[in-house]
């Protein structure tokens, strides 16, 4: 009898309500907490009950995206403090990058509370992915454990896989090397990609390298599951299956469906203003801070495209309020056609909205799947080294974007990011059509409205049968 013969059995004879209750344990980040409550989401269409672990002040932010509140329930966590981070940081969004390590600490440092939580809910299943101490946890109280990547298929095969260690003191051209079997010759290192993959080899909690830490979560999980589907990543999922020689899991691009039903009025009221396309809107995640002279060059290249703009960026280093970084007369000049707004905007209802045209994304993985699902015209201005490989997956594998000529140490200069945008904007241009046409292509596969049936049905197909082993 084949797997799924077995699976449909098993499933026959047992009452699904005894094996649908799925524990998730993200990393404290908002790039980590939106695809675990998208999975959430989707999961509970199926009649799973979430049990979802987070510290407690990230709760607020991510409750208006919980769609199934009778079936999704928050467990608030209490985050140690930990030397070196601010008083209260909770979350990536609380400290800078390189206090991530000391953040990981904290976050294992939880282990109690999880653990007491666990034995409690007895959950059938926990997802997480940095927390490397959990299969461990799922020996111990019964439950089968799946470390759930919300980075793409093609960052982990490149530099998360056994068959190539990331450590420190790595040459140039050591890091310039692709993992022996690697499946692609498009999406490979770069010299921007190596500087940061280099901090893989760096401490990222309790002592563990990043790198460690999250191949030791792969290799003692029971499976492996992605936020991604074959007809993006067909090649780096099949690698990641040899590599680590388990299940591996497709949850598909696990979005919401359409978001412009929950568009806020002061935002559909702002950018109705303009005719359709026309909008260039501009949002680099939750984590990234720039210099302020960077954030500045950026504002004057918004100007420079003579284009509306709205401008969703954390104040950077040295602001406390964006106020304070907008260039002197920026304002004036740019009148009603401009907005620069320094917090959280919601910003899949943003993309959705009619009236605007270009992305401009730092290609965060739940940034990348948004653009995909909009009808945006893409430019990328990645910065982390998984950003980096998103951006290569869109431009180079898919021709579905263009990416920002950096100069040699890194600035985007106005000039550059001007011409990015103009080059995708200007519908008379070929690369604008030529990026236009793969991206309607590519979304009709990736966004066909069964698929994302199709995928979430076999998630839980896969899930189920982990329990027969
Ligand atoms: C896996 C990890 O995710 C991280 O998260 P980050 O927040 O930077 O970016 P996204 O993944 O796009 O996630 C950001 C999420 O926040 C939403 N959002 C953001 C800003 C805002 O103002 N309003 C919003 O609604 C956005 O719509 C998206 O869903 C990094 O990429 C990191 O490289 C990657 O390893």
């Amino acid at each position: 009898m084949g797997l799924n013969e077995k699976v449909c059995k098993k499933l026959e004879m047992a009452d699904p309500k005894n094996s649908n209750h799925v524990a998730m344990f993200p990393w404290f980040g908002f790039g980590h907490f939106i695809p675990f409550l998208h999975l959430s989401n989707k999961l509970a269409e199926k009649g799973y009950k979430v049990s979802y672990l987070l510290p407690k002040g990230a709760q607020p932010k991510l409750s208006q995206l919980n769609q199934h509140p009778n079936l999704i329930h928050f467990f608030p966590l209490v985050v140690p403090h930990v030397e070196g981070l601010p008083p209260g940081a909770e979350t990536c969004s609380d400290v800078p990058y390189p206090l991530h390590d000391q953040l990981c600490t904290a976050l294992d440092l939880t282990r109690d509370q999880v653990k007491a939580i666990l034995a409690v809910i007895k959950p059938n299943f926990v997802l997480f992915d940095v927390a490397y101490w959990i299969p461990a946890l799922g020996r111990e109280l019964g439950f089968k454990s799946v470390m759930y990547a919300t980075v793409c298929a093609a960052g982990h095969s490149l530099r998360l896989v056994p068959a190539m260690k990331i450590v420190k003191g790595m040459s140039f051209e050591e890091m310039m090397q692709t993992p022996p079997g690697y499946p692609s010759s498009t999406v490979v290192p770069r010299p921007d990609e190596v500087a940061q993959a280099r901090s893989l080899a760096e401490e990222f909690g309790s002592g563990l390298s990043k790198y460690d830490r999250l191949v030791t979560s792969k290799e003692e999980s029971d499976a492996i599951a992605l936020r991604t589907c074959r007809e993006f990543e067909g090649p780096f999922i099949d690698y990641m299956a040899q590599q680590f020689g388990k299940p591996v899991l497709l949850a598909g691009p696990v979005l919401p469906e359409d978001p412009l039903s929950q568009l806020e009025e002061k935002w559909h009221k702002w950018l109705s203003k303009f005719e359709a396309g026309s909008v260039v809107f501009c949002a680099f995640g939750s984590q990234i801070k720039l210099k302020k002279n960077q954030f500045q060059e950026l504002l004057l290249a918004f100007e420079l495209s003579g284009l509306p703009f709205l401008v969703a960026l954390a104040p950077p280093e040295g602001c406390s309020t964006i106020e304070e970084a907008i260039p002197e007369g920026f304002e004036k000049r740019v009148q009603a056609k401009g907005w620069v707004y320094g917090d959280w905007v919601p910003q899949p209802q943003i993309l959705g909205h009619p009236s605007v045209g270009c992305f401009v994304s730092h290609c965060g993985f739940s940034s990348m799947w948004e653009a995909l699902q909009s009808d945006c015209q893409i430019v990328l201005a990645p910065h982390l080294g998984d950003q980096i490989v998103n951006t290569m997956l869109l431009v180079k594998e898919h021709n579905v974007a263009v990416e920002v000529e950096r100069e040699g140490n890194g600035w985007i200069s106005k000039e550059n990011l001007n011409k990015a945008i103009k080059s995708v904007m200007d519908n008379s241009s070929e690369v604008a059509q030529v990026v236009k046409s793969n991206r309607y292509k590519l979304k009709k596969v990736l966004f066909d409205e069964n698929m994302q049936e199709s995928y979430i049905d076999s998630f839980t197909m896969n899930l189920q049968a982990l329990l027969i082993n």
